[in-house]
């Protein structure tokens, strides 16, 4: 059974033309929405993410605000951006992408992103009302796998899920997202981690694996069960001469060896980063409306 493969890109592209008529509306109320994408430093792969999701708010007419530091800006000067962005009533949405150089507190600078437009979802308040089941600005990876599980025929409610990785922008907010009570959620959620004893006997029982841990290609074929419904999280470049861009992006599952035994699996590149990117987007549209709604724009 050859597995079906989870386009991330056309569920993308999807959700993209549902949010047109939304922004159209607030234009032309007088305000398109704006996404403030802010970068510091020069990784490579950060440039590359901030420069899609520019693009792609740029294709369904969100304006981007393109704020590009050097390595060498302090926090201090971060946290002042961070202020003046929240001040700004152009601006619905404040990205600041991960990873920041080591010399300032992620964690701080977050927590400074004003929740109203925390279009990221990764502040405390955001965190909190999404563990309260409340209404909130969620994390896009996380909302962008259970939107591709929905949309793809694999609803969650009532499935065994293993995921692997625990991370404060994928594995911890997902498990959460997956066991609620919510359309999306009302799953049974295990999560492994590096102090998991034998994750294989884990993963072995689950229904749905999510892989997101940062390691290329772990989760391999003996470790799934027949028919298990794998997506995976992972973009890792691996080195490779012969490829354009001297690079290939790989995932955390070995995709070619779990064809043939999953049901279903999502591709690297072409999953869930077109997710992650397009639940930005999505974000960004919803926290445009609740400020014009609530007149704080
Ligand atoms: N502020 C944030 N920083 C980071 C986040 C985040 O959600 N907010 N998540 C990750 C990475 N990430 C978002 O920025 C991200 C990862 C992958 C992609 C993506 O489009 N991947 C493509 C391939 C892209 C390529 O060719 O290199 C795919 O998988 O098809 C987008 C965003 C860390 N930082």
């Amino acid at each position: 059974m050859k597995a079906q493969i989870i386009d991330g890109k056309k569920i993308a592209a999807d959700i993209r033309q549902e949010l047109e008529p939304r922004v159209a509306a607030l234009t032309a109320r007088g305000s398109k929405p704006g996404l403030a994408v802010v970068l510091v430093g020069d990784d490579p792969a950060s440039l590359s993410y901030v420069t899609a999701k520019e693009r792609d708010c740029e294709k369904i007419g969100i304006g981007s605000f393109d704020l590009r530091l050097p390595r060498e800006t302090t926090q201090e000067e971060l946290l002042a951006l961070v202020d003046r962005l929240n001040n700004d009533d152009q601006v619905d949405g404040i990205l600041v992408q991960l990873p920041l150089p080591d010399h300032i507190d992620a964690d701080c600078v977050l927590q400074r992103i004003d929740p109203a437009k925390d279009v990221d979802g990764f502040h405390p308040l955001s965190l909190g009302r999404m563990l309260l089941g409340l209404p909130a600005l969620l994390p896009c990876t996380p909302q962008g796998v259970v939107e591709m599980l929905q949309r793809s025929g694999h609803d969650p409610a009532g499935k065994e899920v293993v995921i692997i990785g625990r991370s404060n922008i994928v594995g911890k907010p997902l498990s959460v997202l997956l066991a609620l009570k919510r359309p999306g959620g009302n799953a049974t959620v295990t999560v492994c981690h590096s102090r998991t004893r034998d994750i294989a006997r884990l993963t072995a029982g689950a229904d749905i694996v999510i892989a997101a841990m940062g390691s290329p290609e772990f989760l391999t074929a003996d470790m799934i069960k027949p028919g298990a419904v794998v997506i995976d999280v992972g973009v890792n470049r691996v080195e490779d001469p012969q490829a354009k861009r001297g690079y290939r992006l790989v995932g955390d599952a070995a995709y070619q060896d779990l064809l043939e035994k999953a049901s279903a699996i999502t591709p690297v590149p072409g999953g869930v980063g077109p997710m992650t990117r397009t639940m930005l987007l999505h974000n960004t549209v919803c926290a445009a409306e609740a400020r014009r709604a609530t007149g704080t724009s």
